[in-house]
């Protein structure tokens, strides 16, 4: 089970998911539309398919919803593995401000990002309901109680929620030596986890040293859980071993690179308007561009159609793993569905 936070790297990651689930036929727990329902607390009800009754079985589970570990606990096995991403919030603020320019009242408000940054609190003010992605997302992702002032006891409240929650917390600004800490614990092979960058805005803003400090202690939360998660994230790699760390990543390096001469037509990040087939081309928000990539046309079918997978954002992948699963479902009652799966896997 993947908690997929806004704005740090959870595309990318749900691609490794997606994938994993295509290839071994793994049934995937969908929403209806994106994601689920946020910003309210997940519910079962939110899963395509899923009722209390045959309660459907399912293998992997990535949306974006608002964490609520005791319905999430009624769709997935109990030996899940669970898992989430986190990124420095000032990174994470600045590519939400533009991102959701137009969803949040807060940053609609702010005239720009520096305007925000030197007096978050008035824009924020002017409508906090609807604000949630404005001041510490990921603990809202994380369904910790949102909208109040920091304390000390609290933000420990919610490291100690996640420890107890997750059995691993990556970080986007580490993005492959988290992959590698991915594979490892799941017993992964290295292609299973080689990705090219996904959900990536054409520009971006460079922000001062002081803009930086600023955006940390507005979202002083998400700053609190970033630090003792960076820390236990070393602290793993640690015990992983540096040397062997180094080692893997650079495995991982190397072969995205094969991947990327392989499969792209350019070996660069393409906007979207140079991207002529509809199954890769990447959402565009009102706000802001946001690059994908080109693959190669004379391929053979087979490898072409890796090739495309690892390229697909999400919106399209949705649509590919709900085809694949409820045509099956139609075919056969939930009980034989699951028995087919089941020899798949073994
Ligand atoms: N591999 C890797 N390493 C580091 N950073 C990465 C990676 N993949 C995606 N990204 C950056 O993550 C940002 C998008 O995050 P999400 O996909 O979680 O956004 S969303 O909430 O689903 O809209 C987006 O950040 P910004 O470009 O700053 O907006 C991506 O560039």
């Amino acid at each position: 089970m993947f908690l997929k936070t806004h704005k740090t790297a959870g595309s990318t990651v749900l691609n490794i998911l997606n994938r994993y689930a295509d290839r071994k036929s793994l049934r995937f727990a969908l929403p209806y539309n994106y994601h689920f329902n946020c910003p309210s607390y997940f519910h079962s009800s939110y899963v395509r398919g899923y009722n209390d009754f045959d309660k459907p079985h399912y293998d992997i589970m990535g949306h974006h919803m608002r964490f609520n570990l005791k319905e999430v606990k009624k769709i997935m096995p109990p030996d899940s593995f669970y898992f989430t991403i986190f990124r420095d919030p000032a990174k994470l603020a600045e590519s939400s401000f533009y991102y959701c320019r137009n969803d949040f009242p807060a940053f609609q408000k702010a005239p720009n990002l520096k305007a925000f940054i030197s007096n978050p609190d008035y824009y924020y003010q002017q409508n906090k309901t609807l604000n949630f992605l404005a001041k510490n997302p990921t603990w809202f992702d994380l369904g910790l109680k949102h909208g109040v002032p920091f304390t000390e006891n609290m933000a420990r409240e919610g490291v100690r929620i996640v420890e107890e929650s997750f059995n691993l917390v990556l970080l986007a600004d580490y993005f492959d030596e988290s992959m590698i800490l991915l594979k490892e614990e799941l017993c992964w092979e290295l292609d299973d986890v080689v990705t090219f960058k996904l959900n990536a805005r054409v520009n971006f803003t460079h922000l001062e040293a002081n803009e930086v400090e600023r955006l940390r202690s507005w979202n002083d939360l998400d700053w609190y859980l970033y630090v003792y998660f960076n820390q236990t994230f070393w602290d793993k790699v640690e015990r992983f071993g540096r040397k062997k760390m180094n080692v893997e990543v650079m495995k991982l390096r190397r072969r995205r690179q094969q991947l990327s001469k392989l499969c792209l037509g350019k070996q660069t990040p393409v906007e979207a308007d140079k991207i002529y087939e509809k199954s890769i081309k990447p959402y565009q928000p009102m706000t802001v561009k946001i690059n994908g990539w080109v693959v190669k046309r004379n391929l053979k079918p087979s490898v072409r159609a890796q090739c495309l997978r690892i390229v697909t954002p999400e919106l399209q992948y949705i649509e590919l793993l709900a085809a694949r699963q409820f045509s099956e479902d139609v075919q056969c009652p939930v009980g034989k569905s699951n028995m087919k799966q089941m020899k798949n896997a073994s």
